[in-house]
């Protein structure tokens, strides 16, 4: 019997069934949720604290968010940190949430955790919307013929979770407090006492479900008895499925009533009529992203221009007359305004568009655009042999590389998986965003939209012409075909919504006062200070100017030989934003006016979009292709790429100027 004083309860349920969102809820944290099944690739653990009921006692309940499973046979990586969570890790109790609005899959998970013998609750999510459809559906009888308790909730609503539950299982519901998930849990410790000790009781696992649900890491342990799979050989699976489906499907037709509408579907068909339109499908995603752009450029620009005088003028005039008047020694005065303010301000300035990004890119995840996006990207992905699923991890690319990289984890096929890995960093991530923005706000301000459009789409020809070449060389193999399903439409749920603009900006901003600033006082001193550590006159003949002299030649072909701007691109490799900042501290803005064109800059701009990730998405890179080999092979191709690329337009670049 579990140990009552403090439970681990884990949420477990096929994918896109909103587990996170409830995690979220249950224990106020800020995990990913997004509209598209396989959003979740790894097991996520938190806590909320609830009082013991009738005494003052608090005690704490471990919540364990697992990935999305459809059953408990898995194939993919998070698949199976699902499957051996539930049945090695034996938690308290299973919450085994239920898409209600899609039973007759979801309910065969339900049957073999059952069968498993795991102490389970039934959570039948989306509640919401099965009662739009003026779909009815019969709990107590489901719950009868289930045999594990059914409780009807909706995630994203906390108050009327709380109401549900509470009727369900005999409170009145006058007795709970409104408000929340958290409350009604924190009150409600005889649910769980209840099902404890239901489960307990519940007969021994059959052994079709152990054979099924049994991990190889436990099997070898001998934490099974393998007696009792001596006949698993013999079992018919495709009898033993067929006969799950015909159980769900009697306590389905004895229980659920469907109403007269269909308000997801019939939306859902309406928005895609157009969305996902074979011919303007794409074309309208460009001229999203388009008008995004123009957005964070205008309003954004805005704050940004605001920020930018708080930093340059206001700050700046401030610290120096102060510090002045203090007697501070120059350096000092010097490091503060020309190296910390210049640095970490030079990327604070971008975070209005940096959030503006954030806010429309989350939206589209959220609704479920994003996977319509896949959807639509599937058909040229085809043509290279590429799974449609690689489309996940390379639109979470847009935001960070990290997790981009890790959610390459979805994809089954290990030759897609490493392909996609290696071409997940062509997605220009939020943190280069500033690096655009400080260029294009210089030399190309009448086409800043275009301008923006072109390198994100530029990063996702390379990304998808890049996995073309790996997969007719180094990762040769059939591709598996696509199968993520096209969930509804939905309005995004606002409490994670923001929660998530907040966290990713703040993020942002986190970055800027941390690793930003550490750049910068570096920058600062190597750009101020030769070998013997003296003060020099002119930052060429500094650390930094005589290593950035020896690497500069390389770029030259470029158009951008100068080495600061080299320097800048060495210091990117830190973090993109460093890019930034170095460039902040080493140009005056004439210098950086006169050496750079509008040709150089946009040169700059690719060479920065495509070549090698940051240290974080490169050490992320190298833990998921677990080769030091392949992910140093990775950083050589990506900046090869990025060379050719930054070439190409260079010289192309001057070409068109030529006859303009
Ligand atoms: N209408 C409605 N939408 C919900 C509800 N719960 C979750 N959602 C939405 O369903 C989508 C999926 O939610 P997630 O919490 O990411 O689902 P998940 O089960 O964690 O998904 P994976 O991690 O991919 O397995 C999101 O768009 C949520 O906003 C609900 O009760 N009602
Ligand atoms: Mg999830």
């Amino acid at each position: 019997m579990a140990d009552l004083a403090k439970y681990t309860i884990a949420l477990a349920g096929n994918p896109n069934c909103g587990k996170t969102t409830l995690f979220n809820r249950l224990t106020k944290s800020n995990q990913k949720v997004g509209n598209w099944p396989g959003v979740t690739i790894e097991k996520k653990v938190g806590s909320y604290v609830k009082t013991k009921p009738g005494t003052a006692e608090k005690e704490t309940v471990n919540v364990v968010d697992l990935p999305g499973i459809y059953s408990l046979t898995p194939y993919s990586a998070e698949e199976i940190i699902a499957r051996n969570y539930i049945v090695d890790e034996n938690p308290d109790l299973v919450i085994n949430i239920v898409d209600a609005t899609n039973l007759e899959r979801n309910l065969y998970l339900t049957f073999q955790l059952k069968k498993l013998g795991c102490p389970m609750i039934v959570a039948l999510n989306m509640m919401d919307e099965v009662e739009q459809n003026g779909t009815v559906i019969d709990f107590e009888k489901m719950s009868e013929m289930l045999g594990v308790p059914v409780i009807p909730i909706s995630a994203i609503e906390g108050k009327s979770f709380s109401s549900k539950v509470a009727k369900l299982m005999g409170y009145k519901s006058s007795k709970v407090a409104e408000g929340g998930v958290e409350k009604l849990i924190a009150k409600s410790n005889d649910i769980l006492d209840h099902s404890v000790k239901y489960f307990s009781e519940h007969p021994e696992a059959t052994p079709v479900a152990q054979k099924e649900a049994i991990s190889e890491d436990a099997f070898e342990k001998k934490k099974f008895d393998p007696t009792l799979l001596k006949n698993a050989d013999d079992i018919d699976y495709d009898a033993h499925s067929a006969e799950i489906y015909s159980e769900i499907s009697k306590i389905v037709s004895a229980t659920v009533r469907e109403g007269e509408k269909q308000v997801q579907q019939d939306r859902t068909k309406k928005i895609d009529a157009i969305l996902t339109n074979k011919w303007i499908g794409i074309p309208i995603f460009l001229v999203l992203m388009f008008i995004v752009f123009e957005l964070s450029f205008t309003v954004g620009g805005i704050f940004t221009d605001l920020i930018d005088v708080f930093f340059n003028e206001t700050l700046a005039e401030f610290v120096e007359e102060w510090f002045t008047s203090a007697g501070t020694s120059d350096w000092m005065i010097d490091l503060v305004i020309n190296g910390i303010i210049a640095g970490v301000g030079g990327v604070l300035t971008f975070v209005p568009q940096i959030f503006i990004l954030f806010v429309f890119l989350t939206l589209m995840e959220d609704t479920g655009y994003m996977a319509r996006v896949a959807f639509l990207l599937d058909r040229i992905f085809k043509y290279i042999g590429l799974s449609g699923k690689s489309f996940i991890p390379l639109i979470l690319g847009f935001g960070c590389s990290v997790p981009a990289v890790m959610a390459a984890r979805t994809l089954d096929n290990e030759m897609d998986r490493k392909t996609t890995i290696f071409i997940t960093p062509f997605m220009s991530c939020g943190a280069r965003l500033p690096i655009y923005a400080l260029f294009v706000g210089v030399f190309f301000t009448a086409y800043y939209g275009l301008t923006m459009l072109f390198l994100y789409v530029l990063g996702i020809l390379v990304a998808i012409g890049s996995a073309w070449l790996l997969k007719k060389t180094i990762f040769k193999g059939p591709s598996s075909p696509f199968i993520m399903e096209l969930p509804p439409y939905r309005f995004p749920d606002l409490y994670t919504y923001l929660k998530h603009i907040w966290e990713k900006t703040r993020g942002f901003v986190i970055r800027a006062g941390t690793i930003i600033f550490l750049a910068s006082v570096m920058i600062w001193f190597l750009q101020g200070y030769d070998f013997s550590f003296a003060a020099v006159e002119d930052s060429a003949d500094s650390i930094l100017g005589v290593i950035g002299s020896v690497i500069a030649p390389i770029f030259e072909p470029l158009g951008f030989g100068d080495w600061r701007a080299a320097m800048s691109l060495f210091t990117g490799f830190i973090a993109k934003e460093a890019v930034v900042s170095t460039i902040e501290i080493l140009y005056t803005p004439e210098d950086f006016e006169m050496l750079f064109t509008p040709v150089i800059a946009l040169a700059f701009m690719v060479f920065t979009l495509l070549y090698l990730p940051c240290l974080a998405a490169f050490a992320t890179i190298k833990r998921e292709l677990n080769s030091w080999k392949l992910a140093i092979l990775a950083a050589i191709y990506q900046t090869a790429v990025a060379y050719i690329a930054a070439f190409i337009v260079y010289r192309v670049g001057l070409l068109v100027v030529q006859f303009l």
